[in-house]
């Protein structure tokens, strides 16, 4: 569609209109300029919707948007049917079915600052013809739209938005996901066919144990729990598709039809918006209902997505904004929409978190177990308030997937509390100068040669006394989620380690603190201070030491399950690769890697010099809580608690000698269910050896 010189054209065309867009007095063009703003729009979304390859972030993308909104409210007369603000994005796709929407997708108007909520708010009212109206707030879910068809009861049609008349036939996928009932009574409120929007969306929970799980199998992460939806909906295996997790929110009713015998005032709820997601409530589907607010007027709008900014990270989804929307439907329709999206609602969305940027070098370097990990080093950007200058590219086959290259344009992306990834690179925009990234043959510190497992995408150093590994070693031993040695930081590791003052992790329980005192900047205060941390650390939990080791593949999670599973830390050594896979998510790889660990005569020789020094190797939990009620039983909780934290309840559990573990298998003996209760609810009530009970039934139990 574009050629490479088109594009390098549209590129700067692209960067001269978002210089002007970002001028700090709203400007508007000139008639004779729209038509360029237009071609650079169109090639945008043919890039974005089509080719799935946007080439800037949506920011900057809706920032050209308005500046041609604006412009053509000026120059109304030059307005033309094929100008994007006309229509819906395009993005339908060769491999399923289309079947036309009752109701056309459209989009939502974006706003990114108060001003442009006040100027919605006015033209709102002038419509209305009366002050204050009443509006419905609601997240703005960062996943794929869908559109759910339901009639007499049952779910009969689940399509993606696609152009926004017609979406691609995906209710197979759909049906995998169990926020979204097979049937749902809504003949009780006189209705026989309905269509509901909503959004497929993975948890950041989720999403994270999904990236984890894609690790282990040596493939690269994926940049943000969106793409991780919005893959799953297209996908040809719809076990595939179970296995993601996804869950979905159903904000909308787009349209219904009443049975024959259904009175006019069949129900309330069917006047209000917010009406309408109590009805989904009560059918059975999962809509907003206890994330949305209602609120009179702009000004209380304004107040509560300040309000909602601040808790974006807390959420255990991505939200990209809110979407304020009119609560009465009459009025709804009255203000109809405009072909490109509804009158009645606007989207508010929050600062951006994706930028672009470019790729200046890339430097190597070596983690503790070997495995070499090349960063790149980029022009430092903003988002979301961080500057972000270096970033993670994992490994060799990353970087070929990704097509990078050291000199290109990159779009990074950081969501919330997630490490900045980068989302992909944009090799049309380069200009000839870039540079292929060589991956090293051998250890950029110990210059041994690096080497590569068959059906693994990591290099790595295998010589053990590779100083970058003992470094990272010690450094993960101490680090705040393991043996928590605050005044042992990274930089005296390095600094004692240069000096042949430490060596090897038991060396840190050997440290010569004479020594020490001698040197610059340690004060009789601060080695006492050391002497302490490392002292009180022998008595950190069990879990804690096994995470500290840094047996690869065994995270926090895994040591916690490590940890339950024995009473002696060097009971780990004698179990064989069965009992280990027996133990919650461990699986093959995993019980291999710890096998391989315990076989080592050098890591043997190491604990025993730890145990000599008196750290926990017992499980004092267990030792202690021998007699506990629940020894040996399995729990796990789901929904939100109403009676004390779920912290608060996992250790009661635990006090009692039972058990905490991770997802609902055969496995499990108890699940407690609090209120809102999903996935892991449907899932046991499949397997019938799982006890479900409620928060009563669980106090009752630690009772007994
Ligand atoms: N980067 C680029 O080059 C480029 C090009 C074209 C478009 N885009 C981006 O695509 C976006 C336009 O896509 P769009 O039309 O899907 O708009 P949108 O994503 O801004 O908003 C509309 C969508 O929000 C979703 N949504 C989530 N929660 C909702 C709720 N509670 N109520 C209603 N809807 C809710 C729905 O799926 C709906 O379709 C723009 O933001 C633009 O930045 C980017
Ligand atoms: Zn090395």
């Amino acid at each position: 569609m574009y050629t490479a010189e088109n594009i390098h054209a549209l590129n700067e065309l692209t960067r001269k209109w978002m210089q002007i867009e970002s001028l700090p007095n709203a400007v508007e063009l000139a008639a004779a300029d729209i038509e360029s703003l237009r071609t650079v729009l169109r090639f945008h979304e043919y890039q974005y919707y089509v080719a799935d390859n946007p080439l800037i972030s949506d920011f900057e993308f809706d920032g050209l948007y308005k500046l041609l909104e604006r412009t053509e409210k000026a120059h109304p007369d030059l307005i033309t049917p094929v100008s994007p603000t006309q229509r819906v994005g395009n993005s339908l796709n060769q491999n399923f079915v289309t079947v036309p929407h009752l109701v056309p997708m459209l989009s939502l108007e974006n706003s990114y600052n108060k001003a442009d909520l006040l100027d919605w708010d006015r033209r709102v009212q002038e419509i209305a013809h009366q002050p204050n109206i009443e509006y419905t707030l609601e997240p703005k879910f960062d996943g794929a739209g869908i559109s759910l068809v339901y009639e007499n009861d049952v779910l009969v049609r689940a399509l993606t938005r696609g152009d926004g008349v017609e979406g691609e036939d995906i209710t197979t996928n759909i049906k995998q996901i169990h926020s979204i009932p097979l049937t749902a009574p809504f003949s009780k409120y006189g209705i026989q066919l309905i269509e509901i929007r909503g959004e497929v969306i993975m948890t950041k929970q989720a999403f994270a144990l999904y990236n984890e799980k894609l690790a282990e199998q040596g493939l690269s992460p994926m940049a943000n729990p969106r793409n991780a939806a919005a893959g799953s909906l297209r996908m040809k295996d719809p076990k595939e598709v179970a296995k993601r997790n996804l869950q979905a929110f159903l904000y909308h009713v787009s349209y219904y039809t009443k049975l024959p015998y259904a009175t006019e005032t069949a129900s309330a709820l069917l006047n209000t918006h917010a009406g309408m997601l109590q009805l989904l409530w009560e059918c059975g589907l999962h809509s907003p209902v206890k994330e949305r607010k209602i609120v009179k007027g702009i000004d209380a709008v304004v107040q509560q997505v300040e309000a909602f900014e601040h808790l974006r990270d807390e959420l255990p989804y991505e939200i990209d904004g809110m979407v304020i929307k009119v609560n009465n439907l009459a009025l709804q329709e009255t203000l109809g929409m405009t072909s490109h999206h509804p009158r009645w609602a606007i989207a508010y969305k929050f600062k951006a978190r994706q930028a672009t940027t470019v790729l200046q070098s890339v430097e190597f370097q070596v983690g503790r177990t070997g495995a070499v990990t090349p960063v790149a080093k980029l022009n430092p950007v903003a988002i979301g308030g961080v500057t972000v200058s270096s970033i993670s590219i994992h490994n060799e086959d990353y970087i070929k997937e990704k097509d990078l290259k050291i000199g290109d344009t990159v779009l990074i992306e950081r969501a919330g509390d997630v490490i900045p990834q980068i989302v992909k690179s944009m090799p049309e925009l380069r200009t000839g100068h870039e540079k292929a990234i060589h991956f090293p043959k051998h250890c950029p510190v110990c210059h041994s040669p690096l080497f590569k497992e068959e059906g693994e995408a990591v290099w790595r150093c295998v010589n053990i006394e590779c100083k970058a590994q003992v470094l990272e070693r010690i450094i993960h031993f101490v680090s705040k989620d393991a043996m928590d040695i605050k005044s042992l930081g990274e930089a005296n590791i390095r600094r004692f380690y240069e000096l042949g003052l430490l060596k090897d992790i038991p060396g840190i329980y050997r440290l010569d603190f004479a020594a020490i005192a001698q040197l610059d900047g340690f004060g009789k205060k601060s080695v006492e201070n050391l002497q302490n941390a490392i002292e009180a650390s022998k008595k950190q939990p069990l879990h804690r030491l096994i995470y500290a080791l840094g047996i690869r593949f065994v995270g926090e999670t895994t040591a916690k399950t490590l940890a339950n599973a024995v009473t002696h830390l060097l009971d780990l050594a004698k179990m064989s690769n069965e009992e280990l896979q027996q133990l919650e998510d461990i699986g093959v790889k995993v019980a291999g890697s710890i096998q391989h660990f315990f076989s080592n005569a050098q890591n043997l020789a190491m604990l025993n010099e730890l145990k000599s020094y008196g750290l926990q190797f017992n499980n004092e939990k267990r030792t202690q809580t021998h007699n506990g009620n629940l020894q040996g039983q399995t729990f796990l909780f789901t929904g939100t608690l109403t009676k004390f934290k779920r912290s608060e309840a996992e250790s009661m559990v635990e006090q009692r000698g039972g058990i905490i573990v991770g997802s609902v298998s055969s496995k499990l003996n108890y699940l407690v269910v609090g209120e809102d209760a999903g996935s892991k609810l449907e899932k046991a009530k499949k397997i019938n050896t799982i006890k479900i009970i409620d928060e009563n039934e669980f106090l009752s139990l630690l009772q007994q």
